[in-house]
């Protein structure tokens, strides 16, 4: 089986900058992978890279053993590329249940009849209540998005992800900007996709203890270039993450003897 996602030798350079440097890196299901590094390592432009937001200068991205390079976003997010991130992609003018009815209506496309569309109408709508529930905003299901504090449009943006049924889920710093008690619902969440089981994720994140305590594996992007990769405990005690992410190398054991 090849890996659901991977990319080989990725590049991207802006101007005289290379932001993403050649790295090759594969993502398989059932896996969350953190991708951890300072301010301006090249995370979210690695992100962008993979799900088409932007071309690279050069290398390769492949989805399911598919070379993918020539697709730009929405071809990737047809194939199975999910991102949540996209705010402003959010129907500021429907209500919080249309926007993510307008999702599970797009991942069951196919030939529709007037007939058919009427059949399937209860269905959809219940099928979006349910991803509603999940992320708890079915109080808020007849509310216009554009009304919804920072928070809630943040689930509302994963709930439309889950709608879709993507192949591989990438979250870009889930958390940022939610208060205190919101934290634990997207991380619950993001928990209850894992134990589903065969989900490929990708998490961009900067809070340690929540890439503790999601993650299986971390990959380190430094100056825009692939420095570690393996599990959490390995890495994070590892010389190169202890100076290159948290500015300083491991204390050494006091000296015996
Ligand atoms: N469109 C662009 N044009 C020019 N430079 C860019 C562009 N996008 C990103 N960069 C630069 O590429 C580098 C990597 O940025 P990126 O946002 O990917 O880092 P990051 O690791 O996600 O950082 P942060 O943790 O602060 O979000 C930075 O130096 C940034 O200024």
């Amino acid at each position: 089986m090849p890996p659901v996602l991977e990319t080989r030798g990725l590049t991207v350079r802006f101007g005289g900058h290379v932001a993403v440097d050649a790295v090759s890196c594969a993502f398989h299901a059932g896996t969350l992978t953190a991708i951890v590094g300072p301010n301006g390592a090249g995370k979210t432009t690695y992100f962008n890279l993979m799900s088409g937001q932007i071309p690279a200068t050069s290398g390769d991205t492949l989805l399911e053993g598919e070379d993918i390079s020539g697709l730009g976003a929405a071809g990737r997010a047809q194939r199975g590329i999910g991102r949540a991130f996209q705010i402003t992609n959010l129907f500021p003018n429907l209500t919080v249940a249309e926007n993510v009815r307008l999702a599970v209506q797009a991942r069951g496309r196919g030939a529709a009849s007037l007939f058919s569309l009427w059949s399937r109408h209860r269905d959809w709508i219940e099928r979006a209540d349910h991803y509603l529930e999940l992320v708890n905003l079915s109080g808020v299901r007849d509310t216009q998005a554009a009304a919804l504090p920072h928070g809630d449009k943040r689930k509302l943006e994963v709930a439309i992800m889950m709608a879709l049924e993507p192949k591989v889920f990438m979250f870009d710093e889930p958390t940022a900007g939610m208060s205190v008690d919101e934290v634990p619902v997207i991380l619950d969440l993001i928990r209850t996709l894992k134990r589903d089981g065969g989900k490929t994720i990708l998490l961009v994140e900067h809070k340690m203890d929540v890439v503790r305590s999601l993650a299986d594996r971390i990959v380190v992007l430094h100056n825009g270039k692939l420095v570690a990769d393996g599990d959490p405990a390995t890495v994070i005690a590892s010389p190169v993450v202890q100076e290159a992410y948290l500015g300083q190398a491991p204390k050494r054991e006091a000296a015996h003897g």
